[in-house]
């Protein structure tokens, strides 16, 4: 059985977009209404028709919704609710696709006291933003982390997991603050890396002349794809998961020192071990089949 019959999707962007794709492609059955804050994108919605509907308030699109998921900056989660608390049916369930999780549920509760509320992440994104952006295949062989409130109704739970799984997903069920720790390493530090060497060798542009175009095609070119990823998003996702980035970042910056010592002292051994260990992480990730380094964001598997 289908999970839901009639999914709202607010924030029409490359996450937005390629959910109501998804959703088309694997269930088409189901009704999918959208909505977006900016007219500009309802627009482009509208005439790429991405949604059975797209409305051109909040409200509007939740009348008759039994799921609505809120796919918008994660800061601005809490005013997206608010904008819906008078609309939605009683028995709808309330869901998001933010990437931290603890900042979003606290937003999601003061907007909608004793709602159903069961958050989500799909780990899966490009450093592309707006409806023309997004896949419909972006979810498939990816993970959804499921990060249900303490009491959650189980039910509701598996409803939003199977969703997940339609549109191609492996779903695994986390508390918000130990998924906000995990992707703090795996995803927050990263782009926060990616972010800083591009913003320092653009620095040193003036020094350097036109030397870092010309050989960016090596692993700087790796960086400036993740350094080109959306500004507000990232924004918000660094100042809503402040404690746990705060907290891996000041490992990093213990590893980096570490480094910087073994360089300093010509510390072979410690560079060479370090390379070893490293390079049978990647191995490791390659032989579960996970490897994004090249992204083909055609893929199917
Ligand atoms: N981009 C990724 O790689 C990625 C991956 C997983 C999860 N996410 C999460 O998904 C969410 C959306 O990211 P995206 O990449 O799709 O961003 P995006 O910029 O492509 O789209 C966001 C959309 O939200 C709209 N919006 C903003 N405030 C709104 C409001 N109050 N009401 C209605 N619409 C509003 C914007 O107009 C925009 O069209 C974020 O919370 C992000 O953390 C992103
Ligand atoms: O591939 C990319 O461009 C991404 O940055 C995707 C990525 C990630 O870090 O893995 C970015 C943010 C998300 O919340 C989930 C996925």
């Amino acid at each position: 059985m289908l999970p839901f019959a009639r999914i709202t999707v607010i924030g029409l962007g490359l996450i937005g977009s390629s959910l109501c794709r998804a959703i088309r492609a694997e269930m088409p059955t189901v009704r999918v209404t959208g909505h977006d804050a900016n007219p500009a994108v309802r627009e482009t919605a509208r005439r790429i028709d991405l949604c059975d509907d797209v409305t051109d308030t909040a409200g509007a699109a939740v009348t008759d919704a039994d799921l609505v998921i809120l796919c918008v900056p994660v800061r601005a989660m809490g005013a997206a609710a608010a904008e819906i608390a008078d609309d939605l049916p009683a028995d709808c369930i309330i869901s998001d696709v933010g990437s931290c999780k603890a900042d979003v549920l606290a937003q999601l509760d003061a907007a909608l006291p004793g709602r159903t509320i069961i958050p989500a992440h799909p780990v899966a994104g490009t450093e592309n933003s707006g409806p023309e952006a997004g896949f419909a295949t972006l979810f498939k062989g990816r993970w959804s982390i499921v990060t249900p409130p303490a009491g959650a109704d189980p039910a509701a739970v598996e409803r939003v997991a199977e969703l997940w799984r339609r549109v191609g997903a492996q779903v695994e069920t986390m508390e918000p603050a130990h998924h906000d720790l995990v992707l703090a390493v795996t995803s927050h530090l990263p782009h926060l890396i990616a972010y800083t060497i591009v913003g320092t060798a653009s620095d040193l542009e003036n020094v350097t002349q036109s030397e870092v175009i010309k050989y960016s095609a090596g692993g700087f070119r790796d960086f400036t794809r993740i350094a080109a990823s959306d500004p507000t998003m990232w924004r918000d996702v660094f100042l809503a998961n402040k404690d746990a980035v705060l907290e891996m970042l000041q490992r990093f910056s213990e590893d980096l020192s570490a480094l910087q010592r073994a360089i300093r002292w010509n510390d072979g051994d410690a560079l060479f071990n370090l390379f070893t260990r490293t390079r049978a992480i990647r191995r490791s990730i390659i032989e579960q089949g996970q490897d994004d380094a090249k992204p083909d964001f055609g893929r199917s598997h």
